[in-house]
């Protein structure tokens, strides 16, 4: 009657390799995280490179550009001396008036013919502007060059420089060449000047874009000049933010490239990356959009970003873990739990096998047999597979079973019920303790019970036994003097109850002290022996013969008139006087018996008054020579002789 327990648990070591494998998913995770932290940081300081090398070029693009004006502004100076000649006066400002009309149309010819130029000029020994090749609206004779770099007798080359506007000016400055025209002294009579024109610029970048230059979506839109820390002066097409107004705070330089860094305004935060050209009049910035520069945030940003989510990462790996484990010892309790429980089930099962009391397991319905112990199997020699069904192959009496199934439905599944049965055992009974016991159910109502069988069948046999000898006579094995009256007192209730007649025999050997004395104690007991079966014999099922004590008995006689009760004690009495004697030594006793006849009446008070009634209608018979039968005085008056007729 064992049963199987089939639940799956995770085993203990199975969890262990759960938590290994989060383990190696948390140091898989994090290796990845500084890899691609560290490819981020690579792909940064690759980008910073490949930038810092364009913006180079671009540097490179405009100074050769200038290279190209200074060929122009070459020719320009010998056009100039051309110009004015071997007539070259110490200042032109004293320049003849046809000197001057005759430079003014060489410079314009030129500056149109020349792309790259926006104007050409010239300055006098000061520096003022005298001529330009054409007029615009922001270059004003008289606005002031700075020619102090130029001026030096040593200093031949050409000066690029950047040309800021007069004070009267709001021309955008620019690049400039400058270079002295010099007498035959060599000091510098004047100085010839050409402004890159904002066009050229932007063609030289472009030109430097097609010849492999490119910075992808981000181009560059500003030249700006930086005295100090601030921005002092933009190119024309700079936009509005990046002004004079702007002060810049902070300046991150790359790393590798010392031309090359970031510079943080805070007025948007907005990160320029920004090359720097150094010029003799101050330094100059290619400046880079940065608005679509983020992705140059620096590295450890992109560090510090990483490690957030990797401690996020590992965070909710220690709570996996946490679970984990917390499942790993839910787990082991269980599996423990379920050990504990096959240890008991192996126990009980062990328990049910070897138990000396028969167990079945029975469906409630039908009563069909399901698992029995082999106990059960030995007393009634069937097992469960034969379709066995207890009701009717067991009990004596279906209707016992019914009836214990009844009270196990009312008892419940805590309780059971137990009752004596008798059960049948192959040909023969049995008697039995039966005990039903429902077993739990998930529904209200049991559907299947657990009996268990005690044979009683040797307690039963000494119950009888002890109970032969406590109301039977040993000698006679009639009913003695206890069982006699209570029976008889029964009796004694349901007839005057129902006011039925009862009739009481006393029945006494005649001369029996003289048996004993001829013949011996043990020939009297024969001949008691002899006579108890001579009641045995003569009295109907229903009566009750029964030995009161020595030689004397007494049979009750249920629903019995006085003259039946009169017809059995005659009968009686012939019985014992003619049916074979007793025999002693081969020798035959013959005996004799009166008897005294008494019946249950108005005025009786109990089996005692009667029987009182009766013993002396016995000694009446006793009195009046003995082997008779006697009635009593009451039994013998009218009304009670018409009562017990009825
Ligand atoms: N053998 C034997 N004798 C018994 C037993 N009980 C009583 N007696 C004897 O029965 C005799 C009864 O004798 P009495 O009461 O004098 O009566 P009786 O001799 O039968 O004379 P009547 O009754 O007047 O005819 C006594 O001798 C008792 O010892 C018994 O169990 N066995």
């Amino acid at each position: 009657m064992s049963d199987q327990h089939t639940a799956s648990i995770p085993s203990k070591p199975l969890f262990q390799y759960y938590a290994a494998m989060t383990w190696l998913l948390a140091f898989l995770a994090c290796l990845y995280i500084g890899s691609s932290t560290f490819r981020v940081y690579q792909h940064k300081r690759q980008l910073e490179q490949q930038i810092a090398q364009q913006l180079q070029n671009v540097a490179l693009a405009s100074r050769r550009s200038l290279e190209l004006q200074l060929s122009q502004v070459v020719t320009t100076e010998n056009l100039v001396a051309d110009a004015l000649g071997d007539h070259m006066p110490p200042d032109l400002a004293s320049a003849t008036g046809q000197q001057v009309a005759r430079l003014q149309a060489l410079l314009t010819r030129e500056a149109a013919g020349n792309d790259d130029i926006e104007l050409l000029g010239v300055a006098g020994g000061d520096g003022r502007v005298l001529f330009m090749s054409n007029n615009v609206t922001t270059v004003h004779e008289g606005d002031r060059i700075d020619v102090s770099a130029v001026r030096a007798p040593a200093t031949q080359a050409p000066v690029i420089d950047v040309y800021q506007g007069g004070p009267h000016s709001a021309w955008p400055s620019g690049f400039v060449v400058t270079r002295p025209v010099r007498g035959a002294d060599g000091l510098p009579r004047a100085f010839v000047f050409a402004l890159q024109s904002h066009d050229a610029f932007q063609r030289r970048l472009k030109e430097q874009e097609q010849a492999g230059f490119s910075l992808g979506r981000h181009s560059v839109v500003a030249i700006v000049q930086v005295a100090g820390n601030r921005l002092a002066f933009r190119y024309p097409m700079a936009d509005a933010v990046i002004g004079a107004k702007v002060p810049v705070v902070e300046r991150q330089p790359f790393r590798d490239h010392p031309h090359l860094s970031y510079w943080i305004s805070p007025y948007d935060h907005i990160k320029h990356l920004v090359y720097e050209l150094p010029f003799a009049n101050g330094t100059f910035l290619l400046r880079v959009e940065a608005a679509e520069l983020d992705f140059l945030a620096p590295w450890y940003a992109e560090l510090v970003f990483s490690g957030v989510s990797a401690l996020l990462l590992l965070t909710a790996l220690a709570l996996l873990q946490r679970l984990v484990r917390q499942g790993a010892r839910q787990a082991a309790q269980l599996q423990f739990d379920k050990e504990q429980l096959d240890i008991g089930a192996r126990a009980m099962g062990r328990l049910i096998a070897t138990a000396p009391v028969a167990l079945a397991h029975v469906r409630l319905d039908d009563g069909l047999l399901l698992r029995a112990n082999p106990a059960f199997g030995s007393l009634f020699g069937a097992m469960p597979g034969e379709q066995l069904k207890v009701a009717e192959a067991l009990f004596a009496d279906t209707a016992v079973w019914r009836e214990l199934c009844a009270g196990a439905r009312l008892a419940g599944a805590a309780e059971g019920r137990s009752m004596e049965v008798t059960l049948k055992v192959g040909d023969s009974t049995r008697h039995a303790l039966v005990s039903v016991a429902p077993l739990p159910s998930k529904r209200d109502e049991p559907r299947e019970l657990l009996l268990s069988f005690t044979d009683t069948e040797a307690q039963h046999a000494r119950e009888q036994a002890l109970a032969s000898i406590a109301y039977s006579d040993p000698l006679t094995r009639l009913a003695n003097r206890r069982a006699f009256f209570q029976q008889a007192d029964a009796a004694f209730a349901i007839a005057s109850r129902y006011e039925r007649p009862l009739a009481l025999l006393m029945i006494d050997l005649d001369h029996f002290k003289h048996v004993n004395d001829t013949y011996g104690h043990a020939a009297g007991d024969a001949v008691l022996v002899r006579t108890a079966n001579c009641l045995r014999h003569s009295v109907r099922h229903a009566d009750l013969p029964a030995r009161l004590g020595g030689e004397e008995f007494v049979v009750m006689l249920p629903e019995t008139t006085l003259a039946e009760a009169l017809e059995t004690a005659e009968r009686i009495r012939r019985t014992i006087e003619q049916s074979p004697p007793a025999e002693f030594e081969g020798r035959a006793i013959p005996v004799t018996a009166s008897v005294g006849v008494a019946m249950m009446h108005s005025d009786s008070k109990g089996i005692e008054s009667i029987l009182n009634e009766a013993d002396m209608a016995l000694y009446d018979a006793k009195e009046t020579g003995r082997n008779k039968v006697a009635t009593s005085t009451a039994a013998r008056a009218p009304q009670m002789a018409d009562a017990a007729a009825r």
